[in-house]
């Protein structure tokens, strides 16, 4: 573990103007320190390990030739950017990661000028990159516009609608691909093929091939054709055809651990002016440095809390499955007497649980890369011809697909089923990867169907439920994490569409409240149902299990029956607690006296803090709805007193 009082070359550097006034000579042992302030920080932070340490050496190399942060770099997903941290001011900082209160675990604006633009969901860097180079020569500031892409990023198509524009305009945008040939998981795709090839097919570049090829650059004037003969003629020796038919000067491969290539050939890239947009593909190692991450299968991607020495991970004692593996799990068995079952992920098949089902029928399930949009619409098309797709895709990354779930699945109305992990907030990822909206945006669309799993037996069901609803788009969500540990059923067994129930009828004397949840704030409300029955308040609880449709006997009974009903879910305001509030409004029942709340999440972006945080800030915890109880029964001020 190193020291952080040492006296080192990085106590020299608070930010890169300080990184630059070191000789290039320092800059392998700046590297090197920058690499292991990232392992023994996210050793005690837990993180994204692997991607931030292949690109150690990019990182220095970028800060130290360009003048940041006038020149703008934009890390794209963002997860790779501790070593930028560390070099850009937030060294101090750095232990704060992903904590309640400290620094993002990706690049933030509010954060640091350094962080010109927010990510985390991934290939936004090309698009974001190409309006700050326009920007620049509308406005004539003229800085460089550096973007980092990694190879998986690269599979996602707003990618390529960044590349066509940006060799249309001919701006001078420089695309770093940072080719450590993995994603999450081992890359997949023609692309991944492609880029393996230009990789292994060549010996790296060196300064020399660049330097020539970059120079032989015919100017602008010359006749077009004949430029695009030299670089046809040029990239047979280095291979970027793809990248130059989309109008980019393609520079590479080149070892993207090696310095004494990276300076060179980035001063290079900085100073040359092919007239347009130049794409420098590096190859890099990801895990780079740390021998457990570079031997692990998925490159330490991202880890708990480990021991730096043997690389051992402290996982947190679950005890309960996480509902991911439950899902993947059910999902195998669903699929073992289904045939026609088949699973789509998008570039995340342990983070689904799709791997599970994989595991079993490998030639069922299909990995598209980082390809939302293409996930959703490939799975409409399974659907056609009979199918019974899984789309498995976390709630904050099926919004990238919103409008293929509408136009291609719901006004189709397509027997789609959509397994939404990650829903409701999420802790350290932030509010990038909360899964707030699902309710709202899909309980607006016709023919949907959504279910919430209160627990991870509850959801063994709504899997049987989904493969036996074959009418139409269906989708299920559950939270981050494990279980409630909650006995399990043998078998899941297909629940009754727009059916809630009764947990726990009230039974004493005193007010009568009924509190209606969707998914897993069930346990919080029932909780909270015991502290109210000892302040001479009557609960009856009940589970919504459907957010769409609606359980309007169940509303009806709830609301004739008690003095308010409060509604709970880990979603946005615009979801179930609207659709509730609707209901109860076109019914009458707020005319007639009913007290009624739907407890939601804030209209704000929450910063990252673990779940349990998170939800009582929110007010969404046990002692939040107590409190919010008491309120609307005008109890509050005698509870205060008593
Ligand atoms: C739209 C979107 N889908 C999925 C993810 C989840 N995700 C985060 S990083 C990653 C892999 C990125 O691979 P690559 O760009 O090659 O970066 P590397 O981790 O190899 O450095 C994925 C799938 C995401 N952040 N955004
Ligand atoms: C960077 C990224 O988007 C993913 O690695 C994400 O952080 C995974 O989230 P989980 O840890 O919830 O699987
Ligand atoms: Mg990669």
């Amino acid at each position: 573990m190193t020291d952080l009082t040492s006296t080192s070359l990085l106590d020299k550097v608070k930010f890169p103007a300080d990184l630059r006034r070191l000789p290039e000579s320092d800059l392998k042992a700046v590297a090197e320190e920058v690499r292991r302030a990232t392992i023994d920080t996210v050793a005690v932070t837990g993180g994204h390990l692997g991607s931030s340490l292949g690109v150690v050496e990019l990182t220095v190399a970028l800060h130290y030739v360009f003048d940041t942060p006038r020149d703008r770099i934009i890390w794209d997903v963002g997860h790779q950017a501790y070593p930028h941290k560390i070099l850009t001011g937030r060294r101090d900082r750095i232990r704060t990661l992903r904590q309640g209160g400290g620094l993002s675990g990706f690049t933030k604006r509010a954060e640091s000028e350094y962080d010109p633009f927010g990510a985390a969901h991934s290939s936004t860097s090309i698009s974001a990159g190409l309006g700050m180079a326009v920007a620049r020569d509308l406005l004539g500031t003229g800085n460089a516009v550096i973007a980092v892409i990694g190879d998986g990023s690269m599979s996602a198509g707003m990618a390529y609608e960044a590349m066509n524009n940006a060799g249309a305009l001919q701006s001078r945008l420089i695309v770093i691909l940072n080719d450590n040939d993995m994603s999450i998981a081992p890359p997949t795709g023609a692309m991944s093929a492609y880029l393996a090839r230009l990789s292994s097919g060549q010996a790296f570049l060196k300064l020399r091939d660049v330097g020539k090829a970059l120079a032989a650059h015919l100017p602008r004037s010359v006749d077009r054709a004949l430029t695009r003969a030299v670089e046809h003629a040029r990239t047979y020796v280095t291979g970027g055809t793809l990248f130059e038919e989309l109008g980019f000067y393609y520079v590479g491969p080149i070892d993207g651990h090696n310095l004494d290539h990276l300076l060179p050939i980035l001063k290079n890239v900085r100073d040359a002016d092919p007239g347009g947009p130049v794409l420098l593909h590096v190859v890099t190692q990801k895990g780079k440095g740390y021998p457990p991450a570079e031997a692990a299968a998925d490159k330490y991607h991202g880890v708990n809390k480990f021991d730096v020495v043997t690389g051992a991970q402290i996982k947190p004692k679950a005890n309960a499955p996480s509902f991911t593996k439950v899902f993947g799990q059910a999902l195998a068995k669903e699929g073992a007497k289904d045939e026609k079952i088949v699973a789509i992920t998008a570039a995340m098949p342990s983070g689904t649980g799709v791997d599970l089902f994989e595991h079993v029928f490998p030639e069922r399930t299909f990995d598209v890369g980082i390809a939302e949009q293409h996930a959703v619409t490939f799975a409409a098309g399974l659907a056609t011809e009979g199918l019974k797709p899984f789309c498995a895709i976390y709630s904050s990354f099926l919004q990238r697909g919103y409008d293929q779930v509408m136009h291609d699945v719901s006004l189709q109305n397509l027997p789609v089923r959509f397994a939404i992990d990650r829903a409701g907030l999420v802790g350290a990822d932030g509010p990038t990867h909360a899964g707030s909206f699902d309710v709202a945006f899909l309980g607006v669309l016709p023919n949907m169907v959504i279910m919430a799993a209160a627990d991870e037996a509850e959801l063994v069901h709504m899997v049987a439920t989904a493969v036996a609803h074959d009418s139409g788009p269906i989708a299920l969500r559950y939270p981050r994490g494990d279980g409630f540990g909650v006995e399990m059923p043998e078998e899941g067994v297909p629940l009754e569409i727009g059916k809630g129930r009764i947990v726990r009828q009230a039974t004493g004397q005193g007010d009568k409240v009924a509190i209606l949840t969707l998914g897993a704030r069930l346990h919080e409300a029932l909780t909270a149902a015991d502290e109210l029955a000892a302040q001479g308040v009557s609960v009856t609880v009940a589970d919504a299990r459907f957010a769409k449709p609606l359980d309007v006997e169940l509303l009806r009974q709830l609301a004739s029956s008690n003095q308010a009903l409060i509604t709970v879910e880990e979603g946005s305001i615009g979801g179930f607690g609207s659709f509730v509030m609707q209901q109860l409004a076109e019914d009458g029942f707020l005319d007639n006296g009913l007290k009624a709340r739907a407890m939601v999440l804030p209209d704000v972006y929450l910063d990252h803090d673990s779940p349990a945080k998170l939800y009582a800030k929110a007010g969404l915890d046990a002692a939040g709805i107590v409190a919010k109880v008491l309120d609307v029964l005008g109890k509050t001020k005698a509870a205060k007193s008593a």
